[in-house]
């Protein structure tokens, strides 16, 4: 440790602080980190690996004092008023110079006001988005960082160092101006979203096929083999596995249906929809969650409202092969919604996100990583400037393999009344997008009877209204 002051500072010792600090040391990084709690100073300290050096402290002031100049700070804090307490608290302590960084889901507007206010103090801000949770963050998270490229120089090693590695790659690259870093981890929060409610629809539709927890969990690990590779299959073929401590049931049973949400998702959303683009497979993820908390309610429609006669009644190895293809393209579809909308804000927003990275970062470490992500790079690398994944050649050879099943399932999904929104949003999707003449002319002429609101034609160019006649 130069002259005994530390390489780094992290302020909020929680899941992703301490963890993300302790990966630091573990990377020879001498790191030390603040939290009020002393309970959390003391786990940074005793988690540390021996030979490293780490050090907690509760007061704010003697961190930055012990840290090397320019100094290098994170903070790991719920996203919020908690960010702005904590850069008021660190202001009178700083100087002209030094890098504080945001590691956790800030929403990007919150950001981009952040990087000016600290800009006008001679302060570098960059917001970074981490994923990967605890293990991740402990052993090698995805990271996102965005803002000030000269900033992001300074702190760029120690991101290499802890990053996860793919053939060799850090799992970390710069990703555009001012708040893209927490734009982009937004973005992947929306894919995650998509993606896990598609699982749990493949769930309840091979439920309803009568695999139990064992063949689930079966199923899944088989599937987590093959081209759906990826972190949040292999984690859901785990817990299928998973005993309950409390009763002789498999966790999974006794679990609530309530799906929690930080907001992250309905960020997505509600950004898509300002842009405009659409991500009705994200979107749908969302309303789902706030759905499942409709408990009450939905106890009594169960009462009214019978679930359609009949089961299903495809041979269950078939019906196990249609399902994964049906959550292939889902997936699939995921990806290209949220990847499209990154491409729209970027130019949009004037982020100068370079998609191929975004694509590299997310192949390891974070929540979405999957083996798909290596196609998808594979395509940016020949087309960096690919406003739709859909429009790459290998990847419509994919989706065109898998459309036939995913037809199949959305209908017998519907026929027999299992809910998978998800999936037929994805679906719904793709024929909107493969369409060359939407039905949308139909709606142009409906706006112009009603409200003068003109269209345009198809066979001349101009704009123009006409008096639509009654009958
Ligand atoms: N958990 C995860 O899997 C992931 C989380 N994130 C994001 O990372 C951030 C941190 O999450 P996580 O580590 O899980 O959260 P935790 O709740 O585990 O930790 C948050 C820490 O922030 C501290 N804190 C809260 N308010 C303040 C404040 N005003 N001033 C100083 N310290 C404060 C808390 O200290 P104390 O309790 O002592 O008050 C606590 O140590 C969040 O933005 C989250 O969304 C990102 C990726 C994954
Ligand atoms: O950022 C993450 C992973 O990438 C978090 O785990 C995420 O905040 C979880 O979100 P939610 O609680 O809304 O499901």
């Amino acid at each position: 440790m130069s002259n005994s002051l530390y390489d780094f500072g992290m302020i909020g010792l929680g899941v992703m602080g301490r963890n993300l600090l302790l990966n630091m040391a573990d990377h020879g990084f001498s790191v030390i980190g603040f939290d009020k709690d002393a309970t959390k100073t003391s786990a940074l300290e005793s988690g540390a690996t021996a030979g490293t050096t780490v050090k907690g402290v509760a007061e704010l002031a003697a961190m930055i004092q012990l840290l090397q100049r320019p100094r290098r700070i994170m903070m790991l804090v719920p996203a919020g008023q908690p960010v702005d307490d904590v850069i008021e608290s660190l202001l009178p302590l700083l100087e002209p110079g030094d890098v504080v960084i945001d590691g956790g889901n800030s929403h990007y507007t919150d950001t981009l006001r952040r990087v000016k206010y600290l800009k006008e103090k001679q302060l570098h801000f960059m917001g970074i988005g981490v994923s990967g949770g605890e293990m991740g963050a402990r052993t090698g998270p995805a990271i996102m960082p965005g803002g000030d490229p000269e900033a992001y120089e300074k702190v760029r090693p120690m991101l290499e160092a802890i990053a996860a590695k793919v053939k060799g790659e850090p799992c970390v690259a710069y990703l555009g101006k001012e708040g893209a870093g927490h734009y982009v981890k937004m973005v992947h929060n929306g894919i995650e979203y998509s993606i896990m409610q598609q699982i749990s629809e493949a769930y309840a539709l091979l439920k309803a096929a009568g695999l139990d927890n064992d063949k689930l969990h079966e199923v899944f690990r088989t599937w987590n083999e093959g081209a759906l590779q990826s972190f949040l299959v292999e984690i859901t073929a785990d817990i299928f596995l998973q005993k309950d401590d409390k009763t002789d049931a498999r966790l999974v049973d006794v679990i609530s249906d309530k799906a929690g949400s930080k907001g992250t998702g309905k960020w997505t959303s509600q950004d898509a929809m300002d842009l405009p683009v659409a991500i009705p497979a994200i979107d749908t993820a969302v309303s789902l969650r706030t759905i499942s908390a409709y408990k009450e309610e939905r106890v009594q429609a169960a009462k009214i409202y019978e679930a359609p006669a009949g089961g299903i009644n495809t041979p269950v190895d078939t019906w196990i092969q249609q399902v994964h293809d049906a959550l292939y393209f889902g997936t699939i579809l995921s990806y290209a919604q949220g990847l499209a909308m990154l491409y729209q804000a970027s130019a949009e927003l004037k982020m100068e996100i370079p998609l191929p990275q975004v694509v590299k970062v997310w192949r390891g470490g974070c929540i979405i990583r999957s083996v798909l992500l290596e196609t998808f790079s594979t395509a940016y690398q020949q087309s960096p400037e690919l406003p739709n994944i859909l429009l790459n050649k290998e990847v419509a050879k994919l989706v065109q393999g898998i459309e036939t099943n995913t037809r199949t399932v959305v209908a017998q999904a519907a026929q027999v009344g299992i809910p998978a929104a998800g999936i037929m949003a994805a679906l719904s999707y793709f024929d909107a997008y493969r369409t060359e003449r939407m039905p949308t002319n139909l709606v142009q002429a409906q706006r112009d009877y009603f409200g003068a609101h003109t269209y345009q034609r198809i066979d001349m160019p101009g704009t123009f209204h006409t008096v639509w006649e009654q009958h």
